[in-house]
């Protein structure tokens, strides 16, 4: 009997899940799916490796949960998988906070750990943490792994990790963790596989999703980041501000007469790309909009991604590659395209066919940076990373 893990990747607009066979060195996926809660009727959607349908189950809303659907997951992978034996559950967790530089088993005191972590996470944190719970009370025995946005930059030293407020606060914890870890990993690994000879060089990764972070590489590990001590930092997102002037926050509060808990929730839900278009948080219907308001959102997301390419560039000390991932920067031509131009001054040069087709390699052959597009597989390092510790264990 082989066996194998189920991953799940709880992210702001999705929860994603992969089943994955780990019995050889590199773990192989078995199906995957997708579990939206947003719908009228909660959905899961199973899907072969190759993306043919497998299974679909839709929850009346009223009185379902996300539970109820975490549930249909395990019944489904009892159903179709009993042929393997499910070792364990694997998790994203966005905020790993200072303690955890690498995957760890849930106990109580992990999970309680991780639970004083959500201020730092709103949006994410209790969407992370709270499948563990539902899938301990239907599989009590069942080992769950915990693997973190955070763990990857733990490379990261100051000054980059440094805010300039005083000293007091980062020792306790004030400081910059970054996110979208799983995502850096696994691409920094697929360079390695597809152009070692770029393994080593200045190397930035675009992580353009409903999140959106850049990650600054040296030698393949990072040095900097956009995001900071909570995914709010750096680039327009879908619904979040990205950086913002610490003022306005200080304006909205005082002047405004807002609470924390509202500027809270203006920053993460009703900012970024929904903020400013006041049309859609989604880049494919911005795009297809013909409204200005949709177009100067855009154009904002391309103007402040840039900006912080460069910054990435100069903690490098230059550029060697430009990598895209996540939904858009995987899928939009129409993002990559304006940001390689506003890039020629550092030497990008975008290929307008290669960019329209999405190959691999985007950059012509006039480049000084090698530019990329690479599909992101969060759910296959969090594969990796439970094949690892049960490893460890055994
Ligand atoms: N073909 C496409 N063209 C433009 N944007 C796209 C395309 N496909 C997906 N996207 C955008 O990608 C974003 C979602 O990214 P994704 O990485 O899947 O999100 P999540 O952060 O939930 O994992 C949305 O803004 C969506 O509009
Ligand atoms: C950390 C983060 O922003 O994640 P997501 O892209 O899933 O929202
Ligand atoms: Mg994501």
């Amino acid at each position: 009997m082989s066996d194998a893990v189920l991953v799940l990747n709880s992210g702001s607009s999705s929860v994603k899940f992969g089943l994955f066979d780990i019995s050889a060195a590199e773990p192989t996926l078995l199906c995957k799916g997708l579990l939206d809660e947003h719908e009228a009727k909660p959905r899961l959607a199973v899907k072969s490796p190759a993306g043919e349908d497998l299974f679909e189950a839709h929850r009346q809303a009223s009185g379902a949960d996300s539970g109820d659907l975490f549930a249909d997951v395990l019944g489904f992978v009892d159903d179709r998988f009993g042929d393997h034996r499910l070792r364990a559950v694997g998790h994203r967790i966005v905020h790993g906070g200072p303690d955890y530089s690498g995957p760890v088993e849930v106990t109580d005191d992990v999970y309680a750990k991780l639970e004083q972590l959500t201020p730092l996470a709103p949006l994410h944190q209790p969407r992370c943490l709270e499948p563990i719970r539902t899938i301990a009370a239907i599989k009590p025995d069942l080992t769950q792994i915990a693997c973190f946005d955070t763990a990857f930059h733990h490379s990261m030293a100051p000054p980059a990790s440094r805010f300039a407020i005083p000293r007091r606060f980062e020792a306790r914890g004030i400081r910059r963790y970054g996110f979208h870890g799983l995502s850096f990993e696994y691409v920094a690994g697929r360079i390695a596989e597809i152009a070692p000879v770029l393994a080593t060089k200045r190397t930035v990764i675009a992580h353009l999703g409903n999140g959106a972070s850049l990650c600054a590489l040296r030698d393949g590990r990072s040095v900097d980041t956009t995001m900071g001590l909570t995914p709010l930092d750096g680039l327009v997102m879908g619904t979040r501000s990205g950086t913002i002037d610490p003022g306005v926050l200080l304006y909205l509060q005082q002047h405004e007469k807002m609470s924390a808990e509202d500027v809270q929730h203006l920053l993460y839900h009703q900012s970024g790309l929904l903020g400013v278009s006041g049309i859609s948080a989604d880049m494919r219907t911005l795009l297809a909009s013909g409204e200005t308001a949709a177009r100067e959102a855009v154009d904002l997301f391309v103007l402040r991604a840039t900006q912080e390419i460069a910054v990435m560039a100069t903690t490098l000390g230059g550029l060697d590659c430009l990598v895209f991932t996540g939904g858009i920067g995987e899928h939009a031509c129409e993002i990559r395209s304006p940001i390689g131009e506003r890039l020629a001054w550092l030497g990008v040069r975008i290929d307008a066919a290669a960019n329209d087709k999405g190959r691999e390699r985007i950059s012509g052959g006039d480049s000084a940076v090698d530019v990329l597009v690479i599909p992101t597989n969060e759910e296959l390092t969090i594969a990796r990373h439970c094949a690892a510790v049960l490893q460890a264990k055994a």
